[in-house]
């Protein structure tokens, strides 16, 4: 079984640079299947789990893609298939991103239903409820979605419940081969979801407020590949952030995009953090002490779920009492079990998580529940007593590249290992012989 083994002590110190977010990267590549014409060449594109899971969902739609140096080069120019199966969609929730640009480009997308996931059931009611008000029928039956529409799509107004970020994207992308104008209203704000609508603009579309709450999209009669680079991952350099600060290290995050941080440097700073732009990226020192700060989880540009457990590993070090509360998704604190097994004081009340530090975490064998989850327990391993076994590696894989490799630059005892696991044939010949 692999894992990720940590001993902890070390403070980092370097740069370390964040790759391409992956959460703006696996919209970006849904959404070149729009281009009925030329090739796409996406750049700062990170090797990621996630991304070779898009990559085989496009291969099955009949789609040429190639993946190198960093660079993905896409055409979508073929006649297109119209379904992703189960398998696809079960690996990765966001394999339903191509349900929009498919059904604006062919008129008919039939995707498996993404189950519920380690963080919450996660329906996915108002990407529907976008694309019924353009026009098209959406029927589920059989574990599949099939939304259709006899010619275009036509523009629509449409008021998102939760400004959902897969939701804002889908439409977005369905909306840009739409035959009028559509606007999204409590849309998300998302730096990904700009991302997003630069590529689509690139490819000749016409998205206007992005990053803002209400976003109109003016539909194209068709769409052209187009050249693009991915955004920096703000969760990559958030998580580096914290691994400085729980070390009590100094480290230049290269890349990373103040703008995109803004409340987690807040947190931090509240927690005594210090934190420096410089040059085209952040350094962060983190002090003796740390503060207790409370955090509550919210769409952008509120806190980020995806950065709520780092953040619990380093309020488990911070002096004093902290609360987490997670409003974005109803099941995210499968984490905290994982903790108390490194000696973490954590209660759970209802959706908010009470943690009383500074404790002194113990180094043992954890699993990730999910990806964010898999990183911050190698970051209470950074600095916990003795070593810490990290396994279930499959979700940091989908979000993290060379996790290992990089904190190990910094200056941290980790290392990726294929620890065989004894089988209970080889544990009964064990005991055999010791009673022989
Ligand atoms: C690939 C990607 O970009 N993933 C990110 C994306 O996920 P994702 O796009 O799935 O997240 P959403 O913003 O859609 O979901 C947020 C909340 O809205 C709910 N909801 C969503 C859609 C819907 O139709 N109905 C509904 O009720 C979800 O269950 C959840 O409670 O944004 C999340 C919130 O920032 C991040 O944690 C994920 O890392
Ligand atoms: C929850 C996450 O991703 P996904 O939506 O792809 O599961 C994440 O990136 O933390």
């Amino acid at each position: 079984m692999e894992k990720i083994i940590v001993r902890g002590g070390r403070r980092l110190e370097g740069s370390v640079r964040v790759e391409g977010a992956k959460n703006a990267v696996l919209p970006v590549i849904a959404a070149s299947i729009l281009a009925s014409r030329g090739t796409s060449t996406i750049k700062e594109v990170p090797t990621l789990a996630d991304v070779f899971t898009i990559n085989e969902v496009l291969r099955y739609l009949n789609i040429d893609v190639a993946f190198e140096n960093g660079q993905i080069h896409v055409d979508a120019t073929s006649e297109l298939k119209t379904e992703a199966p189960f398998e696809y969609v079960r690996k990765m929730r966001a394999s339903f991103l191509v349900m929009g640009p498919l059904l604006a480009r062919v008129g008919l997308s039939r995707i498996a239903l993404p189950g519920g996931c380690a963080i919450g059931s996660r329906p996915i009611d108002q990407h529907l409820k976008g694309f019924e008000a353009m026009g098209a029928t959406v029927k589920i039956g059989n574990g599949f979605i099939e939304a259709k529409i006899d010619g275009r799509l036509q523009g629509a107004k449409i008021y998102l419940d939760f400004p959902s970020v897969g939701a804002t994207e889908n439409i977005m992308m369905a909306a840009t081969l739409a035959e009028g104008t559509t606007v999204i209203e409590n849309a998300a704000k998302e730096p990904e979801i700009v991302c997003l609508a630069n590529y689509l603009n690139a490819m000749g579309a016409t998205v206007i407020g992005a990053g803002t709450g209400t976003i109109r999209i003016v539909g194209a009669e068709e769409l052209a590949g187009a050249e693009h680079t991915v955004v920096p991952d703000r969760i990559e350099a958030g998580t580096y952030m914290v691994a400085a600060a729980i070390t009590q290290g100094d480290v230049l995050i290269e890349n990373a995009i103040a703008e995109h941080l803004r409340p987690l440097i807040a947190k931090m700073e509240e927690m005594g953090v210090q934190i420096h732009e410089e040059g085209q990226g952040l350094r962060v020192r983190g002090p003796r002490e740390l503060k207790p700060v409370d955090i509550k989880t919210m769409p952008h540009p509120g806190f980020p779920t995806d950065l709520q457990s780092q953040m619990m590993a380093l309020l488990l070090r911070a002096n004093g009492t902290s609360v987490i509360t997670e409003t974005v998704f109803e099941n995210r604190f499968m984490h905290v079990e994982e903790f108390r097994r490194m000696n973490g004081d954590i209660k759970i009340e209802g959706r908010s998580s009470v943690i009383n530090g500074p404790v002194n975490l113990q180094g043992a064998e954890v699993a990730s529940t999910d990806l964010r989850a898999g990183a911050a327990l190698v970051l209470a391993g950074l600095v916990a007593e003795g070593y810490t076994r990290v396994t279930e590696l499959k979700h940091i894989d989908r979000g993290y590249v060379d996790f290992t490799g990089k904190l190990a630059a910094l200056g941290a005892d980790i290392e990726r290992v294929n620890e065989g696991v004894e089988t209970t044939p080889a544990k009964e010949q064990s005991l055999k012989s010791n009673l022989a």
